[in-house]
Formats: C-alpha cells, sequence, structure tokens
C-alpha cells in the first residue's frame, strides 16, 4: 500500500490479504481474522470518501484501531486499592513466564508507589525458589519462599501473612506450572486460592502456542470462576503474551 500511487479497492484488499494471512500462519482463529476484514471493509468505504481525504491514513488507523480491539479485554485493569493489601496469584502452564512476569508486575507497581513483596509457592520445580529470588533481590523487592517445606499451601499462606505484618499492599503469589489435564496439581491450585483468597489471578500463556491457548485459559478460568476473576489480557512482549 505503501508503494501505490492510487488508493483503490485492489490496494485496499491487498493490504487486507497480506494482514489476514500472517494472522491465520501465526494461528490466529479464523473467526476473529475474518470479523477484523469485514469490520475493516465496513469502515473503509473508498467509494464514499470526498477528495482529499488521505485515504492510505484512515486505512492505517481503521487497521490498528481493529488490530487493537483483538487484544481489548473490554474492561479495565485490576488496580490495588489504597488502604488495603491485596493478593495477585499468577498461574499458567510450565515455563509459560509466572515468575519472570511475577517479577516484572511487582517491578512496576513499586515504581508506582506500592510496597509489593513476592511468595514463591511454587515447590515442584527444582531451583525455581532460587530463581524468583534472584529476580526479586535484582529488583529489590522483599520475597517469601522455603528450600524444605514441599506443600505450597503452607508456604502461600506464610508468606502472605508475614507480608500482610510488614505492611506490604501487593503480595503475588507465584506457583508451579501445570497443564489442564493435570487433575490432582489443578487442585493444588485451588486450595492455594482458596487460602490466599487472591483479589486477582492472572493466567500467563506464551504466545506461540496458537489456538491451544483458548482450552488452557477455559480449564484455568473455570478452575476459579467460584471466587475471583482470571482474564487474559494479550500484551505482546517478545512473542509471548502475558495475561
Ligand atoms: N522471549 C521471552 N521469554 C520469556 C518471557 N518471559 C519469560 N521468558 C523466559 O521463559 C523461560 C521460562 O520463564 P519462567 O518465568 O521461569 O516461567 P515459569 O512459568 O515461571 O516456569 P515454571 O515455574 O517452570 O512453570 C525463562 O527462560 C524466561 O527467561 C517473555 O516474555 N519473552
Amino acid at each position: 500500500m505503501s508503494n501505490a500511487t492510487i488508493i483503490d479497492e485492489k490496494v485496499l484488499n491487498e493490504c487486507l490479504n497480506e494482514i489476514t494471512r500472517a494472522l491465520l500462519q501465526s494461528d490466529v482463529q479464523f473467526k476473529l481474522v475474518h470479523d477484523m476484514e469485514s469490520n475493516i471493509k465496513k469502515i473503509v468505504n473508498l467509494d464514499d470518501l470526498a477528495a482529499g481525504h488521505n485515504k492510505r491514513k484512515i486505512i492505517q488507523q481503521a487497521i490498528i484501531n481493529e488490530l487493537c480491539k483483538m487484544l481489548d479485554p473490554g474492561k479495565p485493569s485490576f488496580t490495588p486499592k489504597k488502604g488495603k493489601t491485596s493478593v495477585v496469584m499468577f498461574v499458567g502452564l510450565q515455563g509459560s513466564g509466572k515468575t519472570t512476569t511475577c517479577t516484572k508486575y511487582a517491578y512496576y507497581h513499586q515504581k508506582k508507589g506500592w510496597r509489593p513483596a513476592l511468595v514463591c509457592a511454587d515447590t515442584f520445580r527444582a531451583g525455581a525458589f532460587d530463581q524468583l529470588k534472584q529476580n526479586a533481590t535484582k529488583a529489590k523487592i522483599p520475597f517469601y519462599g522455603s528450600y524444605t517445606e514441599s506443600d505450597p499451601v503452607k508456604i502461600a499462606v506464610e508468606g502472605v501473612e508475614t507480608f500482610k505484618k510488614e505492611n506490604c499492599n501487593l503480595i503475588i503469589v507465584d506457583t508451579s506450572g501445570r497443564h489442564k489435564q493435570e487433575a490432582a496439581l489443578f487442585e493444588e491450585m485451588r486450595q492455594v486460592s482458596e487460602a490466599t483468597k487472591p483479589d486477582l489471578v492472572i493466567f500467563v500463556m506464551d504466545s506461540s502456542i496458537g489456538q491451544a491457548a483458548f482450552d488452557q485459559a477455559q480449564a484455568f478460568k473455570q478452575c476459579f470462576s467460584w471466587s475471583c476473576n482470571c482474564y487474559q489480557n494479550g500484551w505482546a512482549c517478545k512473542g509471548r503474551w502475558c495475561s
């Protein structure tokens, strides 16, 4: 489109074909891609545009708006409340980036003036506590975990209680990675959640798994629907979606 001298229906279709092809190749759901394409065609009505309009700009803006709409959860994101301690629990598949995102989340809120703390309730993967400890130390964020305790519920509760006493107002609980077919691990996650009563559960997902993300997200969401929100917020960072 940037090389075309005249912007007409043919140029618009070529541009949209290129975008839809790229999205489908990245395993984005067909209906989403199809809806995006037809919405853009509805918004950009080239025949009705009076001379003098910058058609290229109008198309570009319509594409940007529609792509952003695909990632917009449609409701404001969670913000901790002043004068109250918020507990945020991170869940997701193995290696999806929970620990990394926990630290980024804590660091972001620390910069905004909150008093975050990190709790490592991952007793499953060797080195999980060391990883969180290393990240937290680098970001100068207090942390809690254990090398010997094997019960994640106990660690999570102890960590939350410890940091409540220390007046931290944002306590972030990192959990082990698990898959929707691992029923026992899902039950364990439910117990951690029941014991810590999180205000928010954040589901972290690697976007490169494509449409398989939907089933996993749904299984995790069902596990928490009794108490709190688990939502995908889709911010793409280095090929991953941190949700
Ligand atoms: N490219 C990229 N790599 C990431 C991102 N987040 C995490 N990683 C890397 O992915 C690997 C796994 O990240 P972790 O944060 O340990 O993932 P986890 O979900 O806590 O892992 P488990 O506790 O084993 O389930 C590490 O090597 C991270 O450096 C990201 O946003 N982009």
